[in-house]
């Protein structure tokens, strides 16, 4: 093949790859609208009837190709840290707010917006909605500090309640290294009140020796490879 060949075919595997991961976004937020939707909803009870019926009519074609659980979706790159599919960030999922985070000398700032699937107390986030958004926030800085690890623990302070349907302003920085021990901590405010804390939490986590990544992440990365180079 010759070199103008090659490029022709590496441009339309990226356009290809874009266009996965464009239409993967879209039906994230499709399915986000669905959710909340679902949860909002004083529809009459037979709309609920008949939607459920459209919903599983909908899910069934995107049921028939499914990857397992070792191997990660065709549309991530797992090494270069993109995951369509986290449950915090992640374009592609339902389930995510999705949170988006982005580097502010030195500090991540994360900014999301929490409909009702999320509520806790009534009109509130729920206690492990605001602990997982924090998971994440320290985990991306301890990621991008160049010591990344696994949460080994996450202790939170809910000072106040987070608000609903309210823009959020999240941050999060490396406190300490220590050996293998990475100490972050973060906080949760409203994007209007930024200096006034919600939740606070101060997480340790703890970077894998090498023998433990190839025992836990193994079979993963090693499909991810495969699938790269075919
Ligand atoms: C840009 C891309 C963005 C990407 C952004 C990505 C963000 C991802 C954020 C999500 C992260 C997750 O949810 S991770 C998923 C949740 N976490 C997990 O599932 C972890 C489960 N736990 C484990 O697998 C294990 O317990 C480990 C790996 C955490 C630690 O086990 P270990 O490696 O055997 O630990 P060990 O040798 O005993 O200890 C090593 C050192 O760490 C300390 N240590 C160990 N565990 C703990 C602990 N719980 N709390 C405090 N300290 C601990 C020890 O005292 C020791 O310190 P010293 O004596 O050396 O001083």
């Amino acid at each position: 093949m010759s070199d103008i060949d090659n490029g022709r075919r590496l441009r339309a595997v990226d356009d290809g790859l874009l266009r996965r991961r464009e239409a993967i976004a879209d039906l994230g937020d499709a399915l986000r609208l669905l959710i909340e939707n679902a949860t909002a909803t004083e529809a009459p009870t037979e709309e609920l009837i008949r939607a459920a019926e459209r919903i599983r009519r909908a899910a069934a074609p995107l049921g028939e190709r499914v990857r397992g659980r070792f191997e990660s979706a065709a549309a991530d790159d797992l090494l270069g840290g993109v995951r369509l599919y986290n449950p915090v960030t992640g374009a592609g999922s339902a389930f995510a707010p999705p949170l988006e985070i982005s580097r502010e000398d030195g500090l991540a700032v994360g900014t999301c917006t929490l409909g009702l699937a999320f509520e806790g107390p009534p009109s509130y986030a729920h206690g492990g909605v605001s602990a997982m958004l924090l998971d994440q926030m320290l985990g991306y800085a301890v990621s991008v500090s160049g010591h990344p690890g696994m949460t080994g623990r996450l202790d939170t302070a809910y000072r106040r309640p987070v608000p609903l349907h309210t823009p959020l302003r999240l941050t999060a920085e490396v406190a300490a290294i220590e050996g293998r021990r990475v100490t972050a901590t973060g906080t949760i405010a409203t994007a209007d009140e930024p200096g006034e804390v919600l939740v606070e939490a101060t997480g340790v986590f703890v970077a894998l020796r090498a023998e433990q990544a190839q025992r836990l992440f193994g079979p993963v990365i090693g499909r991810n490879r495969e699938s790269r180079a075919g």
